[in-house]
């Protein structure tokens, strides 16, 4: 919306994190006064105030957002404004006359600096004479260097060309050239800095080389023909949201979700290009992803004729996952966006395709625990004992089922990589125990497993598509011409001359099961945009590795790429996260293999807390009176706190425990659809159900040793030691999972043993749930505040 006689207002990505800081007062406000500025400049109960030129083209005004805050604006061509910072308070606008701008030479954005408050927070912090002073985390540091004086500043190997050339503000270099320790650069990274510049000094400090550095951050941000005295330019620029566009003061006024207007230069590059073919973005916990994906949802939209049809597809692994996508998307797009896209879970997909089929009578669809349950029964009934009732659900879901097995003859020659091996006697006995397992599912009551669905899905799906493709090729014979409808149909086999979907988008790829991803390729033609995924595989906890391009799906060169910067989780918590599966091999979902080298945070905190209790009911009263504690005492909502459990018997009993503790904390579990929207109370749910999911204070209880990982692997250690490792890995990354799901804190407990996962020595660190029951442990608001 234009106003003839109004201004256009553009605001800076660094008042993003002045109004995150000053909370929702500050946003209301802020968007009341860019409203009015919007609409007439002239207004004077705006009461702009000339501060001083910025530079030839530029010049930067103060004005009062009453009652409390005050704003920096840069005006530049004839009622075009910038708004640069917000400050709030009787010194806001002292506060807001000393910042420093200039436009970095890089990203052309302006860089915003309170240099004095920089300096001051990093000196806040004592000089330690502790030399030898390796270079930040420098590996190759030293230990016998000859011992100087005087720490040495972290970045001193850097010029201040080669730190600026990099996209670091020239008006951060005084103050950087004082840090001499990780933590003073923590303090200062805390700060309002631009993001160009804390993302170099982050990769800088991970020990990054300057090349990659250079390659994935610097190029990323760089805008061509940057100029540092045009400032005409800064209101022009292409990554800054003009708030012409209501819903950026929608979003300024409402809850601010960064995310939604902001993506990291790499984010919108993957939101928005156009690819060949499929594309696939990996990438650790809270590196936005699921963003990105959404982004690409409404880009792809974007690109749609009008038409009232939904042929972008956004599916994920299970429905809670995919009822949050929903909710997100509507947030980012409105209803409009919706109305063109059809999001639904993988397996839900699966069933619709499967009944849409006449001739199919799919019966119910077992839980995957009572379809393992099954094979306890066919055991007992056929007599076949020597093989374990979860060996044959795995066995059927992930070589049978994922092979397309449908006779003895394809089974006993298919290759079972990773799995022990069996002589061909055990392959008849197994094929025996599956047809008996089939016939139980086909008697009446009719049922089915969630594996079959899919894979019958797959089948229904591929046959259309060869249909589809028989369909093209005879098109094409004829010249191209449109075929009459008749001919058409029956070379389709009834399904009409077109495929459901010209664009599928898929979040959490990696726990997608080989029947998934041979129905999704065939749901969508080959060609630019078909398919564009996200996933890690470091959070794989349901499926085995699927290899991506044997099922089509190719995304060769820039068509794969990896998000490093977590916008969630802490970097101590991603670091004690992190060093659960060191040494562990992952997958990069196709043949190569992915690491969490460079993964990176861009915010600090507390290292996470760990409570050791003699029993599982004194660790639950703990827990129970720590979140009573942060909710009482810090004010943290119940519903932005959570407790994860290793399975569903202690979700039941920890939410009794919360509930009937000394001070009740309400409880609400996580169900398999997730948790009603707008319900009160903490979040309780297995691991598992922590997938996709993210609070402010994340409980992790019931870490013991014989609970995580569980017990009955132990079995495997000598008999299966391929099986054994496996399972451990999935045991190690749904502890992962649910520790990434922390933002600003984590407390992790056990009673007994701690779990082997924890780090070593773990118990000396632990604080006692007894003394803390007592009232005399140590100040459980250690890590709270
Ligand atoms: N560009 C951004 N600016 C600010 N916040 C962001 C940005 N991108 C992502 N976030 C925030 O980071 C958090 C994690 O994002 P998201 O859920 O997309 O990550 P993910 O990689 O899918 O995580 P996971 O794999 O752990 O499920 C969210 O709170 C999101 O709002």
């Amino acid at each position: 919306m234009t106003n003839r006689n109004g201004a256009r207002v553009v605001v800076n990505l660094q008042v993003q994190r002045d109004l995150q800081n000053l909370g929702h007062h500050a946003t209301n406000q802020v968007n009341d006064f860019v409203r009015r500025l919007r609409e007439d400049p002239a207004n004077r109960s705006l009461r702009l105030a000339p501060l001083r030129a910025a530079g030839h083209n530029g010049d930067l005004f103060l004005a009062s957002v009453p009652p409390h805050h005050a704003v920096l604006l840069l005006l530049t061509d004839t009622a075009r404004f910038t708004v640069l910072a917000v400050r709030e308070g009787e010194r806001a606008h002292e506060e807001l006359s000393r910042l420093t701008v200039t436009i970095n030479p890089v990203s052309g954005l302006p860089d915003v600096i309170d240099q004095a408050h920089a300096s001051d927070t990093v000196l806040a912090f004592p000089v330690r004479n502790s030399s030898p002073q390796p270079t930040i985390e420098d590996p190759k540091a030293h230990p016998s260097a000859p011992v100087s004086p005087l720490p040495r500043p972290l970045f001193d190997e850097y010029t201040d060309d080669e730190l600026t050339g990099l996209g670091v503000s020239r008006s951060l270099l005084p103050t950087l050239s004082e840090i001499t320790s990780r933590q003073q650069l923590d303090a200062l990274l805390t700060g309002n800095i631009p993001e160009l510049t804390r993302d170099v000094l982050l990769a800088l400090a991970s020990c990054t080389p300057v090349d990659e550095i250079r390659r994935d951050i610097t190029e990323a941000w760089r805008l061509p023909d940057a100029d540092p005295e045009d400032w005409a330019g800064v209101a022009h620029h292409p990554a800054l949201v003009s708030t012409e566009d209501d819903a950026v003061l929608d979003a300024l006024g409402n809850t601010f979700e960064a995310w939604r207007l902001f993506l990291h230069p790499e984010q919108r590059r993957l939101a928005t290009t156009r690819f060949k073919g499929s594309a696939k973005v990996t990438g650790g916990p809270g590196t936005g992803k699921t963003v990105v994906a959404l982004h690409r949802v409404r880009h792809l939209v974007e690109q749609l004729p009008p038409g009232y049809d939904r042929p972008v597809l956004l599916t994920t692994y299970n429905t809670s996952l995919a009822e949050d996508l929903r909710q997100r998307l509507r947030r980012l797009g409105g209803d409009g966006l919706l109305n063109r896209v059809r999001i639904e879970s993988v397996d839900a997909l699966a069933r619709r395709i499967v009944v849409e089929e006449p001739s199919v009578d799919l019966g119910r669809t077992l839980p995957d625990d009572a379809a393992m349950h099954l094979w306890h029964t066919v055991r007992a009934e056929t007599g076949l004992t020597n093989y374990e009732a979860d060996f044959l659900d795995e066995e059927f879901r992930h070589v049978i089922v994922a092979g397309q097995c449908v006779r003895y003859e394809q089974y006993r020659s298919i290759s079972r990589p990773g799995r022990k091996r069996i002589t061909v006697k055990d392959r008849r006995d197994i094929w025996k125990l599956v047809e008996a397992y089939l016939a139980h599912l086909a008697a009446h009551p009719r049922r089915i497993t969630f594996d079959l669905v899919a894979s019958e899905a797959a089948r229904i799906a591929d046959e259309r598509k060869r249909a589809y493709d028989r369909y093209l090729e005879y098109k094409d014979e004829q010249g191209g011409r449109d075929l009459i409808h008749r001919e058409a149909a029956s070379l389709m086999g009834g399904f009409g001359p077109r495929l459901p979907f010209r664009h599928i988008v898929i979040d959490e790829a990696q726990d997608l099961s080989a029947s998934h991803w041979r129905m999704l390729r065939a749901l969508v033609p080959e060609g630019p945009d078909d398919i564009f995924l996200v996933g890690d595989a470091h959070q794989r906890i349901y499926a085995h590795r699927s290899i991506l391009s044997h099922y089509g799906i190719r995304t060769p060169g820039r068509a794969s790429r990896r998000l490093t910067l977590s916008y969630r989780t802490t970097r101590e918590i991603l670091g004690s996260a992190g060093g659960l599966l060191e040494g562990q091999p992952f997958d990069d979902l196709d043949n190569g293999t992915d690491t969490l080298d460079g993964y990176r945070s861009v915010l600090t905190g507390r290292a996470p807390a760990y409570y050791h209790a003699p029993d599982w009911q004194t660790e639950l009263r703990a827990v129970a009176a720590l979140l009573f504690e942060r909710h009482d005492k810090y004010g943290t909502p119940y519903e932005a706190m959570a407790v994860a459990v290793p399975d569903g018997a202690a979700a039941s009993q920890a939410a009794y425990a919360l509930g009937t503790a000394e001070h009740p904390v309400p409880p609400v579990e996580i169900g398999q659809d997730g948790v009603p929207e707008g319900a009160k109370g903490v979040r309780i749910g297995t691991m598992h159900r922590f997938k996709g999911l993210e609070f402010q204070r994340v409980f992790i209880v019931g870490v013991s040793e014989g609970q995580v990982p569980h017990q009955r692997i132990e079995p495997y250690r000598l008999s299966d030691p391929g099986r054994f490792r496996q399972e451990e890995q999935r045991a190690r990354s749904l502890l992962f999972v649910a520790a990434t799901r922390a933002r600003d804190e984590l407390i992790v407990s056990w009673n007994g043993r701690p779990s082997r996962f924890l780090p070593r020595n773990v118990e000396h660190s632990a604080h006692s749930a007894i003394a803390l029951l007592r009232g005399d442990g140590s100040p459980s608001s250690s890590s709270a505040a």
